[in-house]
């Protein structure tokens, strides 16, 4: 069975541009803030080397991500998946501005087409790359997904280590936390129920 495919490009805003004069004047004064002398030898080029990474950031640009070709799949009693796990996404958590690092597997059951295999990755890291919940990342790689591979069976697991639960905090050194977003096929009651939770069970993979 073959549907109509209509490819877009993904759903993630594009962020204005970043003012890096005005956010390097602001961790000059946040250093001040600190206690730090913002002129001294290593500290005074810190606050252009903070605004450009936050440029970099949030001003990437994820590329062509809904690049699809033509496929058949042989139907003699089979049926097809296509999953690629282990992609490894950096994010920032919007609560405390403290580093994710998520693991995510994402799988669709191809319908007349195939999705280019980086694209699967690309959407997943143009997710990571603004202020970020683990489950927002996991349900914006499914809607485009969705969107992108013309197919309603799609499923995104994400296993994520968040700095914010290690490094302060309640200090929960070594928690992971599984997210799962199963449609169509991967639903509860589905043929491929289940498979997204054994691979998040095992951490996306990785
Ligand atoms: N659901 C969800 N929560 C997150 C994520 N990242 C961080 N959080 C949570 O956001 C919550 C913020 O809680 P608050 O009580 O407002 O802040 P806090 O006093 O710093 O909380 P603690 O982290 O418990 O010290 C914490 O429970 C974090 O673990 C995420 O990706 N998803
Ligand atoms: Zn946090």
């Amino acid at each position: 069975m073959t549907t109509e495919l209509t490819a877009e490009a993904i759903a993630v805003p594009a962020p204005g541009r970043i003012d890096q004069e005005q956010v390097a004047a602001l961790y000059r004064q946040l250093l001040t803030a600190l206690g730090e002398d913002p002129d001294r030898d290593g500290l005074k080029d810190t606050p252009q080397r903070v605004a450009r990474w936050w440029a970099e950031f949030l001003e990437h640009d994820p590329g062509r991500t809904d690049t699809t070709f033509a496929h058949e799949t042989l139907h003699a009693g089979g049926d097809e998946l296509v999953i690629v796990s282990g992609i490894v996404v950096y994010s920032l958590c919007e609560h405390h501005l403290q580093n994710m690092e998520l693991t995510v597997a994402a799988g669709y059951r191809p319908r007349g087409r195939v999705l280019g295999l980086s694209k699967i990755a690309r959407i997943a890291r143009a997710h990571g790359h603004r202020l970020q919940l683990q489950e927002r990342l996991m349900n914006g790689i499914a809607e485009d997904l969705l969107k992108v591979s013309g197919s309603p069976d799609v499923a995104v697991a994400v296993t994520g280590s968040h700095a914010c639960m290690s490094a302060r905090g309640v200090r929960a050194v070594g928690a992971v936390t599984t997210t799962v977003s199963v449609h169509g096929d991967f639903a509860p009651g589905g043929p491929f129920a289940g498979l997204f939770l054994d691979l998040a069970a095992k951490g996306a993979s990785r």
